[in-house]
């Protein structure tokens, strides 16, 4: 009689199961640690105060040292406003943190600001929050987050 039964998996693929899995499972953490989760407060998935004082702290200082665009800064206490900002993105964030400065309206007023230099620091948050390993999802969170906050700071 003819053998019907179906043929047996290789040695060689069973031996590969493991690694398989693990594959997988590397896939769906990377998917879960890209993905902004609402169940978690933003400011732990940006990586907690230090990360967000660090980020915001290199990104303030880059455009401030451009020629043009650090034009603003000229005159202000570097470690006084790094701190402020750390603390409006953290609370913005639903972090722990004390903001004690004005409105971003009040702030900005006399600053003259356009469009462009707005973007300007947003792409520059982008950039070190990346190099800071934020992932994918909390990154384009906070930046929505801010983003209403550009027609109360830009004059033109
Ligand atoms: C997402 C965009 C921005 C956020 C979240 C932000 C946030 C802040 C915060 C929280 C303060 C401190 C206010 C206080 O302590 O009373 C501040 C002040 C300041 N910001 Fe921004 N800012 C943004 C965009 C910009 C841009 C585009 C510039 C210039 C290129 C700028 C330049 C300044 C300067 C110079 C001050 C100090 C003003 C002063 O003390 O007279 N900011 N900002």
């Amino acid at each position: 009689m003819e053998n019907v039964m179906p043929p047996r998996p290789t040695p060689r693929l069973l031996s590969m199961r493991p690694l398989l899995a693990a594959a997988l499972a590397t896939l769906l953490w990377t998917g879960c640690a890209t993905t902004y989760r609402s169940d978690v407060p933003l400011y732990q998935q940006l990586g907690g105060e230090e990360t967000i004082k660090t980020f915001t702290g290199k990104a303030l200082s880059r455009v401030a040292a451009d020629p043009v665009r650090g034009r603003s800064f000229k005159g202000i206490k570097m470690p006084f406003l790094i701190d402020s900002v750390a603390n409006y993105i953290c609370k913005v964030a639903d972090g722990p943190c004390v903001y004690e400065g004005q409105d971003m309206q009040k702030s900005h007023a006399d600053l003259n600001l356009g469009g462009s230099e707005f973007d300007t620091l947003v792409q520059t948050l982008r950039e070190e929050m990346d190099a800071a390993g934020v992932p994918n999802g909390a990154k384009n969170e906070l930046l929505r987050r801010l983003a209403p906050s550009r027609r109360e700071m830009v004059t033109h």
